[in-house]
């Protein structure tokens, strides 16, 4: 793998359910140090597209490529491999802590396995955490902002839950973070620490795919966008050539840019 080699790459991608084409023939890349946005409107594929890439779906077709190495098996092997995401809703253990949901992420990374993940954690909820799982969880909620690591995931807003998701993620020190409506339900707090997680890792030159419905955010801390539409990309490029072109007012408006004029 060279320097000009993606990160991530998919080529050929697809996903049916029954007679739905919810993703078709999709390919894609992520650089190193990149962030793409995936936009489109409801049932577009963006949701699909993440499990297919994170393997929480089997495509029917495709291929994908991470670091160099054709990507494989199940979600957790694949997070093993570097992927880590956040879902579109939020799946925090509620009966757990906001520090034992925000250690899960590096506990299954380090344990990389599900039986010995589950170890891990009964031992951590029988005992307390261990000083540097403390340190580990404190970090962690620095990073994305939040408070009260000793309140019960259940009693955490949808923000706060989101950015809990976001930490988790974190903490399995991806190469690329899959974010799957990070900014639905957040309030300005919520937003601010998901896009200070965003900005870090595309500093350290990792790699972000960024779903969200909030097309001026998404346009805004995207380095490229993709805007799906029926399972297919519509359009690929610069956030300005996404939010200028015939593409974008047709998916959202029903209209070209001249019938607008008109
Ligand atoms: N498990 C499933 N079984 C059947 N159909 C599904 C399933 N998952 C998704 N679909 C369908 O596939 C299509 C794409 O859905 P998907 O959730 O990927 O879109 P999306 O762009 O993420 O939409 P939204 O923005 O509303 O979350 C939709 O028509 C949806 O109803």
């Amino acid at each position: 793998m060279t320097t000009a080699d993606p990160l991530l790459s998919g080529s050929g991608l697809s996903k049916s359910y029954g007679g739905v084409h919810a993703v078709s023939d999709v390919s894609f890349t992520l650089h190193a140090g990149e962030v793409l946005g995936l936009i489109g409107p409801n049932g577009a594929g963006k949701t699909t597209l993440v499990d297919l890439v994170t393997g929480a779906q089997d495509a029917d077709t495709g291929e994908l490529v991470l670091t160099g190495s054709p990507l494989r098996g199940g979600a957790a092997h694949r997070a093993a491999q570097g992927l880590a995401r956040t879902f579109q809703h939020p799946q925090l253990a509620l009966d757990l802590s906001v520090a034992d949901n925000l250690l899960l992420g590096a506990y299954a990374a380090r344990h990389r396995g599900l039986g010995r993940l589950l170890a891990g954690l009964v031992r951590g909820i029988l005992r307390p955490h261990a000083p540097a799982d403390r340190a580990l969880a404190e970090r962690l909620a620095t990073s994305v902002g939040i408070s009260g690591l000793d309140r019960h995931a259940r009693d955490l807003t949808l923000g706060e839950q989101r950015l809990v998701e976001v930490g988790r993620a974190l903490g399995a020190e991806p190469c690329v973070l899959l974010l799957d409506e990070p900014f639905a339900g957040a309030d300005a707090h919520g937003v601010a620490g998901t896009t200070r997680v965003i900005e870090v890792l595309r500093g350290a030159g990792h790699g972000v795919i960024l779903v969200d419905h909030n097309v001026d955010l998404v346009t805004t801390l995207a380095d490229r966008v993709m805007l799906m539409e029926r399972g297919r990309v519509a359009f690929e490029g610069s956030p300005a050539d996404c939010l200028a072109s015939p593409e974008m007012q047709r998916v959202y408006f029903g209209t070209a840019p001249e019938e607008v004029a008109s």
